[in-house]
C-alpha cells in the first residue's frame, strides 16, 4: 500500500477549477452518463458471468447513473486506502457532483469489485477487459506494424528513433506505415501535433535511467516496447523502469500480464519484431527492464500527491515519459487551465526530468501558444481537446 495522503484536493498552481462531471453537455458528463453505462454492458456480454456477478453489475449501473457514491465492502483489502484518496469526502454524493478524475477512476474499481476481481475464489484476478486488448493484439493493423519495423531497422538510428518515438505517442491511432511517412514529412507530422518538444526529450536520452509511466496495453504497450527497445540497444539509456496497473483500469491499462503478452507477441513475430522481442526478453531477466506496478498509478489523485517511495523512484530517472491522456491529467492536474498555462509550472513539483507524450483525449491542455489554440479553436471550436485526433510531446527539464 503507498502511504495514504492527507487531502484528496490536487495542488491549485494556477488556481484553475477542478473538473467536475457535472456540466450539461461536457465531455466529462459524457463520459459517466454514457461511456460507462456503454462499458457495463460490454464487459456483461463478454463473459458467462453467474447471476451474482450480473446482480452486482446492473447495481453499479443503476447505482452509477442516478445513485450516490458508496464506500468499498468491508472485506476490501484497499477500503482504508481509498477513504484516505478521497472518498472520507465523496462517499455519499452525486457521481457527477465529485472530481471527475475522481469518479472516473472510482467506476473502474467498482466495475472490479461487481465481477469479483478481488474476491477469493474462480473470478479473482480474472481480467474484465482482456477479451478486448488481446483481440488489439491480434489483427492484420498489428501484423503490417510488427513487419513495418523491417523497413525501419534499415534506416539511420536517429531516423529510427524518431519514429519509434511517434510510434509510442500515436499509440493504436495510427500505424507504423504513418509514423514512417510522419517521420519523412515533418510538416504532416507537426500538423497534429499541439506541441512538439520531441528533440528536447532526446537530448534526455544520456545513458542513463529511463522511466515510462505505461497507459495502454495493445496497440500502444507494443510500440512503447520497442521504443524501449530501441534505447537500451543504442544506450540511449542503461536501464529501463516501466510503471504499470497494478490491476485492470481504464480498460485497456497496462498491466503486468498485459507487458507478458505484448512481449510474447513480439517474440513470436518474425524479423526485426522478433529479434527486438528477444532484446526485451533478456533485458528483462538481466535487470536492464524492470515492471513496477505502485498501488499509486491506481490513485483517483494527481501525481503531485505522490507518496514519498514513488517520488524516489522517479527521482532516480534521468527522465520520466508520462504516456497517455489520463497520466496527462494526473501529471498536470485534471483542471480548466488556460491553455497556454506553463507545462513547467504544473510540472514544477515532479522530482526530475519529466516528459508527456499524448494523444488530447479529454479537456485538460497546457503549454500551448497562443497562436496554436487560436488556430485550433477556429478550425474546431473546442472539438480538438477531446477527440484524439492531435497530440502533444511536451518536456520540462
Ligand atoms: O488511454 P488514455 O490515453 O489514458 O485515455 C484515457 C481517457 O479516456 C477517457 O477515460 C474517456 O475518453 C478520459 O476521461 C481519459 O482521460
Amino acid at each position: 500500500m503507498s502511504e495514504p495522503v492527507a487531502s484528496a484536493e490536487p495542488p491549485a498552481p494556477a488556481g484553475a477549477p477542478v473538473i467536475l462531471g457535472d456540466v450539461p453537455g461536457s465531455f466529462p458528463r459524457s463520459v459517466l452518463a454514457e461511456r460507462h453505462p456503454a462499458l457495463i454492458r460490454k464487459v456483461r456480454d463478454a463473459f458467462p458471468y453467474g447471476p451474482e456477478q450480473r446482480r452486482a453489475l446492473d447495481a453499479l449501473l443503476k447505482n452509477s447513473a442516478e445513485g450516490v457514491i458508496e464506500p468499498l465492502g468491508e472485506r476490501a483489502r484497499d477500503r482504508e486506502q481509498w477513504e484516505a484518496w478521497g472518498g472520507r469526502e465523496y462517499f455519499g454524493r452525486p457521481w457527477f457532483d465529485v472530481p471527475f478524475l475522481w469518479s472516473e477512476s472510482y467506476f473502474y474499481r467498482q466495475l472490479l469489485d461487481a465481477v469479483g476481481y478481488f474476491d477469493p475464489g474462480p473470478w479473482q484476478g480474472i481480467d474484465p477487459f482482456r477479451p478486448f486488448k488481446l483481440a488489439e493484439l491480434d489483427t492484420p493493423e498489428a501484423d503490417e506494424e510488427l513487419t513495418a519495423l523491417d523497413e525501419l531497422a534499415g534506416r539511420p538510428m536517429a531516423e529510427q528513433e524518431e519514429a519509434l518515438l511517434l510510434g509510442s505517442l500515436w499509440g493504436n491511432r495510427a500505424d507504423l506505415g504513418f509514423r514512417l511517412a510522419a517521420a519523412a514529412d515533418e510538416t504532416a507530422a507537426d500538423s497534429q501535433l499541439v506541441a512538439n518538444e520531441g528533440e528536447m526529450l532526446r537530448s534526455l536520452f544520456t545513458g542513463g535511467t529511463l522511466c515510462v509511466v505505461a497507459d495502454n496495453s495493445g496497440r500502444e504497450l507494443v510500440p512503447d516496447l520497442l521504443l524501449i527497445d530501441h534505447l537500451l540497444r543504442g544506450r540511449r539509456v542503461e536501464r529501463a523502469v516501466l510503471h504499470v496497473k497494478p490491476y485492470p483500469y481504464y480498460v485497456s491499462d497496462a498491466t503486468t500480464a498485459d507487458v507478458i503478452d505484448a512481449l510474447r507477441r513480439l517474440t513470436a513475430a518474425p524479423g526485426a519484431a522478433g529479434a527486438s522481442g528477444h532484446r526485451l526478453w533478456s533485458a528483462m531477466t538481466d535487470g536492464r527492464l524492470t515492471v513496477r506496478a505502485h498501488p499509486f498509478s491506481c490513485a483517483p489523485l494527481p501525481y503531485a500527491d505522490m507518496p514519498d517511495d514513488l517520488r524516489r523512484d522517479f527521482a532516480e530517472a534521468d527522465v520520466t515519459l508520462m504516456k497517455g491522456d489520463l497520466n496527462y491529467r494526473r501529471l498536470v492536474g485534471d483542471r480548466r487551465y488556460p491553455a497556454t498555462t506553463p507545462f513547467a509550472g504544473t510540472t514544477a513539483y515532479f522530482p526530475g526530468p519529466v516528459a508527456a507524450l499524448r494523444t488530447l483525449k479529454s479537456d485538460v491542455v497546457v503549454g500551448l501558444d497562443p497562436r496554436t489554440e487560436t488556430a485550433l479553436v477556429a478550425a474546431e471550436d473546442q472539438r480538438w481537446r477531446t477527440g484524439g485526433t492531435h497530440a502533444l510531446i511536451q518536456v520540462r527539464r
